[in-house]
């Protein structure tokens, strides 16, 4: 067991985002954000908020940060709305500690600071536990007991909305690991309402950013995210959000824009050319409505 931490729990982490330059100036990176990246970050996280409507005036957001490439780019582009924009809105900033190696930690806290995002960290021993009870497959547990403490820890704090920082891939990836894995058509979400939270949403304001350009941007900032600082699941069991990441990158060599239809699909579910579905957990059959039966409700 090479890989072994402190904890014992074992874990070999993902790729490496190398910085391609020093680390640049943070008032540099700021002005990046909103001019040279405007195109392909800026515009795009305005675009979901307001297509989506993420945020409304008086709401109080818990931006949930791992310290990973994407939770980062996220707080920073809520301090520049808040600067630039303008919805009257609060910041929290989230950090749970699942059981980061020390030096994890520490990474975590030195780049916030760097970047000047004041993070609440939270102690949550979710490794030991996840890997514990779900040993073979402790992502998901993982990730449902990290939804319940992020919106715990939220609440506390008075907020009502938690953002969390999946982006346009992690949209993709999930239609289609649910197509080709679970046989069924489901995406993820731009916002949901919390089942076991009173008055707390979920919200994704990154649903139209793609990967690459979050990598460029965090490289060319010369900032080191944390890279997957998982020590559970990391190769441990095949994972098959990288293995649908890649078979959509194969699929891109040959199909124009394969990205942008995948999303575009759960866009466009057409319900006269579906055999089935299933809604507020009842199942329904194309035969349910064949005849006249049950109706679904018409737009005025
Ligand atoms: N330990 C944590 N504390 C607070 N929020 C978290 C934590 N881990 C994940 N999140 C939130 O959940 C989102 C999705 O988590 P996931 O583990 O899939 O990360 P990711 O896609 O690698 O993103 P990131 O680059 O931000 O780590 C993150 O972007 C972040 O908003």
């Amino acid at each position: 067991m090479d890989n072994e931490n402190q904890n014992g729990v074992s874990g070999s982490g993902c790729e490496i985002l190398i910085p391609f330059n020093e680390r640049k100036p943070i008032r540099e990176i700021e002005r990046n954000l909103i001019k040279k990246y405007r195109k392909k970050i800026w515009s795009k996280f305005i675009k979901a908020i307001k297509d989506y409507e993420l945020i409304s005036p008086g709401d109080k957001i818990g931006v949930a940060i791992s310290g990973g490439k994407d939770s980062l780019l996220m707080a920073k582009l809520f301090q520049e709305l808040k600067r630039h924009g303008q919805i009257e809105f609060e910041l929290e900033f989230i950090a749970l500690d699942p059981g980061y190696h020390e030096d994890i930690r520490k990474l975590l806290v030195e780049n916030c600071e760097y970047l000047e995002i004041p993070v609440k960290i939270f102690d949550a021993g979710i490794f030991q536990v996840a890997d514990k009870i779900a040993s073979d497959y402790p992502c998901y547990m993982c990730a449902r007991m990290r939804r319940g403490a992020l919106y715990s820890r939220a609440q506390e704090l008075g907020c009502n909305k938690i953002s969390l920082g999946h982006h346009f891939n992690d949209v993709i990836e999930t239609t289609m690991l649910n197509v080709l894995y679970s046989g069924n058509f489901k995406t993820m979400l731009p916002k949901l309402k919390a089942s076991n939270f009173e008055n707390m949403e979920l919200i994704r304001p990154m649903y139209y950013i793609e990967e690459t350009d979050i990598q460029k941007f965090i490289q060319s900032s010369g900032i080191w995210p944390l890279n997957c600082a998982c020590m559970v699941a990391a190769k441990k069991i095949g994972n098959k959000r990288f293995e649908i990441k890649d078979l959509i990158e194969d699929f891109k060599q040959n199909f124009k824009n394969v990205d942008k239809s995948i999303f575009r699909a759960a866009q466009n579910v057409n319900m006269d050319g579906i055999l089935g579905f299933e809604k507020s957990g009842e199942k329904y059959s194309f035969l349910d409505f064949y005849d006249e039966g049950l109706e679904i409700p018409k737009r005025d």
